[in-house]
């Protein structure tokens, strides 16, 4: 008999290595070294294998066996009202597409920023919808401090309503930035994932298809996070997790998140005391900044806001 697969576990006899390409609850499909895609199953109740894992694997009959979950790089984690699931591992950077219309919310931005940090993982935001002048301006601007914290920030119009010569370099300017990476892609609903993922992957609907009767037994699922590739020299890869809601960010502590926000981060080391949670301390040099005259400051109200809620939402999920 086996051991459960364990991550970091030395590899069972006769496996072979893989990469999980998609996921459905405990089953996930495994692409092996040869380009093929097999259904795999865990071995054992816990270690679960994620979309983006590098896995050892054993054949069964017609599917296989998950008996290794090679050490992961870092690890994405979703969260519902329920509970916190992990999702995705090993990715090289995050893509946050988010669009003119519908207006994107701050506090989604920030927490999809805050996972990324905390993970160490280069996020890009694309502002799609580049062609709507009026509501894209808006939220151009909406987006300046985060420019100033030094994201890196980039125009798209997907699918625009009337083309110009711009959308073409604007969508060549994304690839360069994918290029040799895998890219976790996720954004509001209405943002442009799926026309992003159709124009970079243009078989994408078919494999979707393929994936989910091979996972689900024909049923059609849209929740399974999936990793196409966008190059066939299987270099480049976009992941997407469907129906994804929020971050999941209960694994942070609270007195670690003003680290992961890069505005508060500069002003922090000038707080008087070392374990300032810069929510009222005296001497606390966010608090300075943020009430700096007529909002000059590097850190926005709304951002600062943000920051009190979320400290108190993460001290809270702690009792439990
Ligand atoms: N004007 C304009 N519309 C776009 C652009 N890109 C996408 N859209 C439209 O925006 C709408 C939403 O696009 P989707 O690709 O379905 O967005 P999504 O993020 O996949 O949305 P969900 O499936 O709800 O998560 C569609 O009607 C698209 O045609 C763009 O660059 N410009
Ligand atoms: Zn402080």
């Amino acid at each position: 008999m086996s051991k459960p697969a364990r991550p970091g576990a030395a590899p069972a006899a006769g496996t072979q290595p893989g990469l999980v390409v998609a996921g459905f609850g405990r089953h996930v499909l495994v692409e092996t070294a040869s380009g093929e895609r097999v259904i795999c199953h865990p071995r054992g109740k816990k270690n679960q294998a994620l979309v983006g894992d590098r896995i050892r694997w054993l054949p069964t009959q017609d599917e296989g066996t998950i008996e290794k979950i090679e050490t992961r790089s870092n690890l994405f984690y979703r969260q519902d009202e329920m509970r916190t699931k992990s999702f995705a591992a090993n990715l090289d950077q995050v893509l946050i597409l988010i669009a003119a219309e519908p207006e994107f919310s701050e506090s989604q931005l920030t927490r999809a920023l805050i996972a990324a940090e905390a993970e160490r993982i280069t996020p890009i935001i694309a502002l799609n919808k580049s062609d709507l002048s009026e509501p894209f301006g808006r939220a151009w601007t909406k987006l300046a401090p985060y420019r100033a914290m030094g994201y890196r920030m980039l125009p798209l119009a997907v699918k625009p309503k009337f083309d110009a010569a711009e959308n073409a370099a604007q969508t060549a300017e994304l690839m360069e930035l994918l290029r040799g990476k895998k890219t976790l892609m996720l954004g509001p609903s209405g943002a442009g994932k799926s026309s992003l993922t159709n124009l970079l992957i243009p078989q994408a609907k078919v494999l979707t298809a393929e994936i989910s009767q091979a996972l689900n037994s024909g049923k059609h699922t849209t929740t399974s996070t999936t990793l196409y590739w966008v190059d066939e020299a299987r270099t480049t890869a976009l992941i997407d997790s469907p129906g994804f809601q929020e971050f999941g960010l209960n694994h942070i502590q609270p007195m670690q998140l003003a680290t992961l926000m890069p505005d508060l981060k500069a002003h922090a080391q000038n707080c008087k005391f070392y374990n300032c949670t810069h929510l009222h301390e005296p001497g606390c040099g966010v608090i300075s900044e943020v009430n700096l005259a007529g909002g000059q400051g590097s850190i926005s109200a709304s951002r600062y806001r943000l920051y009190s809620e979320l400290f108190a939402e993460l001290s809270q999920e702690r009792r439990y």
